[in-house]
């Protein structure tokens, strides 16, 4: 009989042996003790069959061992250099194909042969000037450099060549043709010189690569998780600083780190569990042991609780804050939106009702990515499309993370303080941050009665957005206040970054409610074992082919 500790690392490393021998197990646990569960009732239970490790995953012969993918890795254009990336078991082959000591190129036709012969045998990550021929013709489309990487010690894990061209157009696609031909038997050779050549002039299987194929190469076999994975894609598409440190953290394995700990800690709440349902309490086990894992997961409830509580600090860095500007008609909202993009970006006029849709833009502020949504002016009309307009608005201000009320001080000013229409009015609360615009017009004793009376709010700022007065201290205070509320600066790091993370998480955390709930140690253990899958489930430790699709079509190709 294993001790628990042994116990906890069987399942730990191997959970997948466990769970086929579980009906056994209980089978011996049904007549050794009075539980009141059977063997029945457990076994209606939806069983996960393709619960794994990393260590353990089984490939089954796939795509990527057959198959080599290439592509432009670069932006497409004209540009300095072009990376074209190969990757697969052909990658070598591609090299002694295309790839030619860049002082022995000749280009006719007639030194194919002579040119097969001297193929170079790279050196790994060993960068080379070399020319880059038509495999077929000879002729020569380009010189480089050329860096051959031996799998694993790759990016994908696979042997990998990678093309360093002159970036044009003409270049890239005679290049990338000349790979498409590579899966082609070669045409305008004799059967002789087909035979001389035949090792060499065998199709290879190659085919141009997908939307983030490369990295999901590199996650299959094994060298990121999920998390790794997505914060690639993240750290491609940062835009501000804080995105850039939050996405090369987690490339690096931060938040990889923390998932699995939290996984780790439910297995070992599970392995107690489990160990109690197989030999009963005060047997073997030693006494307390269900309360000891009561109380591990009340903690793990915790930390999921406060990491899903943050405020959606994580996916605000990642994918920007949303910021709502709202207020009545010819405010100056889209005088606002101008300002902070720093162009003329909506139409500002006269007339009130000028924007009628939402016009969203995603703007640096402090460091922080803020999708800013200018609204149409919020007033009842009879105009059908401003109707709509005012509507959206509404609606916007409802699903933003903070919202910013425009005022025109001349039109809410009453001398003693200020009178909001009650459609604007509806809309302030707590939360708001309020900007007092038009000051230009107003009298100082107004601008003083109406900051008295909307003191109450969570920022006040007169401004006006004609002559700037006011705007650089706004912009500055603003900033730092939503970076005070948001970004990550000596704080933990958030760990929800996005909305996978954060419906794994609740599931996890569902699972572990119904764990608290249940006084069945077999349903507690399942419980759990539904909990460490979800969490599992966001770093890929356990099987999720029907998550790759969606995190991998975020990438662009050559990624
Ligand atoms: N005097 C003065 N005029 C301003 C100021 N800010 C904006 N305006 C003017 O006010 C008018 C309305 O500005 P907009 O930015 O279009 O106002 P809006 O809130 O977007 O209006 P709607 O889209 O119609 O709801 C324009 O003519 C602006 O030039 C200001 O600080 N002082
Ligand atoms: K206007
Ligand atoms: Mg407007």
């Amino acid at each position: 009989m294993p001790s628990l500790s042994r116990y906890t690392k069987i399942i730990g490393h191997r959970p997948e042996l466990f769970a086929p021998t579980r009906h056994v197990a209980l089978r011996r646990q049904n007549h050794r003790t009075q539980s009141s569960y059977t063997v029945k009732h457990y076994l209606t239970r939806p069983v996960p069959r393709t619960v794994h490790c990393p260590d353990v995953r089984v490939l089954l012969p796939s795509d990527a061992q057959r198959r080599t993918i290439y592509a432009l890795a670069t932006p497409p254009g004209k540009g300095g250099v072009a990376v074209i990336r190969v990757s697969g078991p052909d990658a070598l082959g591609v090299y002694s194909r295309i790839v030619r000591p860049w002082r022995n190129t000749h280009s006719t036709v007639t030194n194919v042969k002579l040119l097969e012969g001297k193929c170079m045998s790279p050196e790994p990550r060993k960068m080379v000037r070399c020319a880059v021929i038509d495999p077929v013709s000879g002729e020569e489309l380009d010189d480089g450099l050329a860096v051959f990487f031996r799998g694993p010690q790759s990016f994908t894990t696979e042997d990998v060549l990678e093309l360093h061209m002159h970036s044009g157009r003409a270049v890239v696609s005679s290049v990338l043709n000349a790979l498409a031909r590579l899966s082609q038997a070669p045409p305008g050779f004799s059967s002789q010189a087909r035979s001389a050549v035949e090792s060499e002039t065998r199709p290879m299987m190659l085919r141009p690569a997908e939307r983030g194929e490369f990295t999901r190469r590199a996650f299959q076999g094994g060298r990121l998780d999920l998390t790794q994975a997505e914060a690639l894609r993240d750290l491609i598409d940062a835009d501000t600083e804080a995105q850039r440190r939050l996405a090369l953290r987690a490339a690096r394995g931060s938040t990889r780190e923390r998932f699995e700990k939290m996984r780790a800690e439910i297995i070992r709440a599970m392995a107690m569990i489990e160990a109690l349902i197989d030999f009963g309490e005060g047997e073997d086990i030693e006494e307390g042991v269900y309360d000891r894992a009561i109380e591990l997961v009340k903690q793990l409830h915790d930390t999921i609780s406060g990491h899903l509580k943050d405020s959606r600090r994580g996916e605000i860095l990642r994918s920007g804050l949303r910021l709502a500007i709202f207020g009545p008609p010819n405010a100056g909202k889209s005088s606002l939106l101008n300002f902070l993009a720093g162009r003329e970006a909506a139409i500002v006029t006269p007339v009130p009702g000028t924007t009628r849709d939402v016009l969203e833009l995603t703007l640096d502020i402090g460091g922080l990515a803020v999708v800013v949504a200018d609204t149409a002016g919020l007033r009842k009309t009879d105009d059908v499309v401003e109707r709509i307009g005012v509507e959206r608005a509404r609606e916007r201000v409802g699903d933003s993370d903070i919202s910013l009320c425009v005022l025109s001080l001349p039109e809410v000013a009453t001398g003693a303080g200020v009178r909001l229409p009650d459609q604007v009015k509806e809309l302030v609360g707590p939360s708001t941050y309020v900007l007092l615009n038009k000051i230009d017009l107003s009298v100082p004793e107004e601008i003083r009665a109406a900051k008295n009376a909307l003191s109450s709010c969570a920022g006040l700022w007169t401004v006006s957005l004609s002559t700037g007065e006011g705007l650089e201290d706004f912009l500055s205070s603003f900033g730092l206040l939503i970076n005070e509320r948001f970004a990550m600066d000596g704080r933990e790091e958030p760990l929800v970054t996005n909305a996978r993370h954060r419906t794994q998480l609740e599931a996890a955390r569902e699972f572990l409610d119904a764990f608290l709930a249940t006084e069945d140690v077999v349903v507690a253990a399942e419980e759990l074992r539904y909990a460490a899958n979800a969490v599992g489930k966001v770093t890929g430790a356990i099987d999720v082919e029907d998550v790759l699709d969606v995190v991998f079509e975020e990438f662009c190709i050559g990624k």
